[in-house]
């Protein structure tokens, strides 16, 4: 069924060629799976990201709560400027930042994680090198066991802390997020001095929203979710592929 459209959003403009676009991936341009690896890209997507990023002069990042190794692998051979691990880490037009480096608590709350996932088929514990995160989408029974592990796992992870999304908790690094990134990103050329867009769904993107309306620029929220400091809105993912033109593949 189709999210419902909060009254109080328009649909955002048509992309025009000042901006600085930032798009989060899973619930923004890739449609839910039940497994991160498990997702559809179609293959209009990247052709028509790639085609934009040229008309933005290569102002288009995709922000995302992924590694930039899992988004490299999705969106092959197309590398955009990128952020992953929401901001920790993060590829830019010439250079490279990050991830921090996983503290040695981690892989032992890994692994009794994993022991947790298996007694709920269908689950799954994402490796994410300095963070980690917990997946029931399959088995949304797990949800609360998965929430009550993380934070009873977090006091021994200093610095980190928990992040809650769609079907998952993680736990990951505090020291940045999707906001920290796109601000990074709006310093430096050919993101600087564009007007700033950044569409997303979930909690993680409101760090984002946050930066780009305090610059002036337009937030777009993907979908049904509340509260949400975006100022624009567009249905589901369907609708997010129609805004940027990626149903025809055409390049405009
Ligand atoms: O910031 P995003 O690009 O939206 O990434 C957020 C998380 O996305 C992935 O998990 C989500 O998508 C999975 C595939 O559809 C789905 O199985 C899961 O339930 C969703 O939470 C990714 O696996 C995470 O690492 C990202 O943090």
């Amino acid at each position: 069924m189709a999210a419902q459209r909060s009254p109080q959003r328009q649909r955002p403009p048509l992309p025009a060629d000042d901006w600085a676009l930032f798009l989060d991936v899973d619930g923004c341009l890739l449609d839910f799976a039940d497994t991160p690896d498990g997702v559809f890209v179609p293959p209009a997507l990247p052709v028509r990201l790639d085609a934009l990023s040229r008309r933005l002069d290569g102002a288009l990042a995709l922000v995302s709560g992924r590694t930039l190794a899992s988004l490299d692998r999705l969106f092959a051979p197309l590398q955009l400027p990128a952020a992953g691990l929401h901001g920790l880490e993060r590829r830019h037009v010439e250079s490279r930042s990050g991830p921090p480096t996983a503290p040695p608590a981690l892989a032992g709350i890994a692994d009794a994680a994993r022991q947790l996932a298996a007694k709920y088929p269908g689950t799954l514990v994402e490796d994410k090198r300095a963070a980690i995160a917990l997946h029931w989408r399959a088995e949304p029974l797990a949800a609360s066991d998965f929430e009550a592990f993380a934070m009873a796992a977090l006091p021994q992870l200093e610095g980190y802390r928990l992040q809650h999304g769609d079907h998952v908790i993680e736990l990951r690094p505090a020291q940045a997020d999707k906001g920290d990134a796109i601000a990074a990103f709006l310093e430096e050329p050919p993101f600087r001095g564009r007007m700033p867009v950044f569409a997303g769904d979930d909690l993680t993107d409101e760090h984002g929203f946050e930066v780009v309306n305090a610059r002036g620029g337009i937030t777009v929220l993907v979908g049904a979710r509340e509260p949400s400091a975006a100022g624009y809105h567009l249905d589901d993912i369907a609708a997010v592929h129609a805004w940027l033109g990626v149903e025809s593949g055409a390049a405009r």
